[in-house]
């Protein structure tokens, strides 16, 4: 799924998919933020493939608890879904709770039987570290995922510039990741990482909803990065 760049429309709604189709590729069912999500995902009738996160509150989610891991394991069991989130700490066993890494890798192992992807994610709600350190970060995701997804804020322009140096360099190495910064120094790397070889990007269907600080609306996100491709057209 991750060949080529994916757009996810990222949403708590999955009634929201049919207003996403024009423009994404996928929608990112922020299970977190929703009401009933295994309800909602036995409903989905929706033609877009589902990228499922159910974000730890540790990592800046709504989800409490080693529960959250069991929705994901009914989820990944849907066929619609194509690939799970799940974050980098608990798969590497740096989460202080050593059994978030058991649930974590159980998680992917069952991802895997299903053949469905997963991204394993970074999250940093404070700062933008230097490009090496974001390169390592990149390494270690895209070794314990299928995609390594790094989501960092941007303070400062030099902040967007190191995402963007970081994801050129993690590409160049042959690592296949995501990255965007977040905050209004950042946002334009949303539009432009993709350029250096980030997989993903992520924008809410209404910007009122938006998941994560300086989204672009979808119309706008898929204009932007369209427009930057050197054909000028959407693969
Ligand atoms: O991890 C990410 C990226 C994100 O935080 C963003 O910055 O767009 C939005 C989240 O919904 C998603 O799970």
């Amino acid at each position: 799924m991750f060949e080529e760049f994916v757009l996810a429309a990222s949403t708590a709604d999955l009634s929201e998919e049919p207003a996403a189709r024009g423009h994404a590729d996928a929608v990112e069912f922020r299970m977190d933020l929703a009401s009933d999500p295994l309800d909602r995902l036995a409903g989905y009738d929706g033609d877009l493939p589902l990228l499922v996160t159910n974000r730890a509150s540790w990592e800046g989610g709504e989800a409490d608890g080693l529960g959250r891991y069991d929705a994901l394991s009914d989820a990944i069991g849907h066929d619609a879904v194509a690939a799970v989130d799940v974050e980098l700490a608990a798969l590497r066993g740096t989460h202080p709770d050593p059994v978030e890494e058991s649930h974590a890798t159980a998680l992917r192992d069952a991802a895997r039987e299903e053949n469905v992807e997963v991204v394993a994610s970074v999250h940093d709600f404070e700062s933008t570290p230097e490009p090496a350190t974001l390169v390592d970060l990149l390494a270690d995701a895209a070794s314990e995922g299928d995609v390594g997804k790094l989501a960092t804020t941007a303070t400062a322009p030099a902040d967007a510039l190191a995402m963007i140096e970081a994801t050129h360099e993690a590409t160049a190495a042959g690592h296949r990741v995501a990255t965007m910064c977040m905050g209004e120094p950042g946002r334009h790397t949303r539009a432009v990482t993709p350029v250096y070889g980030s997989k993903i990007g992520y924008a809410p269907v209404d910007p009122a909803d938006a998941t994560a600080p300086g989204q672009y609306p979808l119309a706008t996100l898929r204009e932007l990065v369209d427009g930057l491709r050197e054909d000028g057209t959407r693969e």
